[in-house]
């Protein structure tokens, strides 16, 4: 495997060697404070470079347990109004320290730093429960990379968000993601056992997940020819059954009226659909369109219905998002730029992409990978096309 850069190197420190009176502590309470010993060589990650939010910890601990790196991040998620560990980053940290028994130090709600010092990484039954409505799909996301180079099978038990602001939600994951990470030889089977939303969450999900060898790199050039779009919204609880309807009318008439459907002659499928209460916790709404082409792209956008705004607005929104991503020449949708980003890190081979404007969360992505790995990512602009990048990578070819 390549060797590492950005590592900057700090000898493992001293104890004081006096002997100190101190009551007994949990582990937990003991890893809550941060050490003056530093175990081996440490690569520094600051966590408030560029998007300065969560995603940086995802991304730096899943290499750091990949390529078994001590890491030290500090100015966690410092880009936020309220920095430091929140459940869901705190949970995903803590499945990943199990996931590979290594250990977190100053893992702590609010933390504004830690430290990992991951060791092999191990399949079988691991289970992570954030206790709130912490977004069950980004615990999948840090933990995913991870038990891919397992030994062994992996069965994940998340419990948390499915459907929550700001994260995928869990159709977005499992109806974009998924088919693109397949395309680089992933295999998840996801059953959700309940949706849970904002703010109790109660959300519970079941991953069983097959390691690969390596991951094959994923050329998204050509957009082909639209053979597929859906658009399918839930509701749950107390959301009155029509919300589901109107988000997909409002998401249709966008897309139908801006986009040519002539490839297309069974039109656009749609699926609304109230959840039973043993399909979802509490009250909640959400809405997915995916559309896919004769050339394997997959494109999505997905949002959660709320309060402050109309049922109609939130299938609009959809309908709009996609209808921009068509009307350029990108191969993937602003979302999945980032989220591809560490699997194109990890495979054997040149993975290449035609994205729009690069988001500042793929910027980050890269900056991170950058830090941690040898790799390097080139981002090409095209004269003719300003909106189009061409984001590539020769991977790292790591093998489990
Ligand atoms: N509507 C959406 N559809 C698909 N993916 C989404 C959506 N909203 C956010 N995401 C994805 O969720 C991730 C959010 O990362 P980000 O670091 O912003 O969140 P976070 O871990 O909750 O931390 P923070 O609270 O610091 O923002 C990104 O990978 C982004 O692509």
């Amino acid at each position: 495997m390549a060797a590492s850069r950005g590592t900057s190197s700090r000898g493992a420190g001293g104890t004081s060697g006096g002997k100190k009176k101190r009551a007994w502590k949990t582990a937990e309470q003991e890893d809550a404070k941060i050490p003056h010993l530093v175990l081996g060589d440490i690569t520094e990650i600051d966590g408030s470079v560029k998007e300065g939010g969560g995603q940086i910890l995802r991304i730096s601990i899943a290499l750091s347990c990949l390529l078994r790196k001590n890491v030290h991040i500090s100015n966690i998620r410092a880009g936020r109004s309220t920095p430091g560990l929140r459940p869901q980053h705190l949970t995903g940290l803590q499945l990943v320290a199990r996931i590979c028994n290594g250990r977190l130090v100053g893992g702590s709600p609010g933390s504004t730093e830690v430290y990992f010092y991951p060791e092999a990484v191990q399949g079988g039954r691991h289970v992570a429960d954030v206790k709130t409505a912490g977004s069950i799909c980004l615990l999948l996301q840090i933990a995913l990379p991870c038990l891919l180079f397992a030994k062994e099978r992996s069965e994940l038990l998340l419990r948390g968000g499915t459907d929550v602001d700001m994260a995928p939600p869990i159709n977005y994951t499992l109806k974009v993601f998924k088919p693109l990470a397949e395309a680089m030889g992933v295999h998840f089977e996801c059953t959700i056992n309940q949706r849970g939303f904002f703010p109790k969450g109660r959300g519970e999900v079941l991953i069983t997940l097959d390691p690969v060898h390596h991951l094959k790199p994923i050329t998204l050039l050509d957009r082909g020819d639209i053979n597929g779009i859906t658009i399918e919204a839930f509701t749950a609880g107390l959301v009155h059954r029509k919300v589901s309807h109107e988000m997909i009318a409002a998401a249709k008439f966008i897309l139908e009226k801006n986009i040519s459907l002539a490839t297309l002659p069974s039109g656009i499928k749609t699926d609304p659909k109230h959840l039973t209460e043993q399909e979802a916790f509490g009250n909640g709404s959400g809405i997915i369109s995916v559309v896919t082409t004769t050339s394997g792209c997959v494109f999505g956008s997905a949002y959660n219905g709320s309060k402050t705004e109309s049922a109609d607005r939130c299938g609009q929104r959809v309908g709009e998002e996609l209808v921009k991503v068509l009307s350029g020449e990108a191969c993937v949708d602003d979302y999945m730029q980032d989220q591809l980003i560490i699997l194109m890190a990890l495979a054997k081979g040149c993975s290449r992409i035609k994205t729009g404007p690069l988001t500042l969360h793929t910027e980050t992505a890269i900056h991170i990978v950058e830090t941690l790995t040898d790799v390097r990512f080139h981002v090409l602009r095209n004269d003719g096309s300003p909106d189009t990048c061409l984001i590539e990578c020769d991977g790292l070819g790591l093998e489990s």
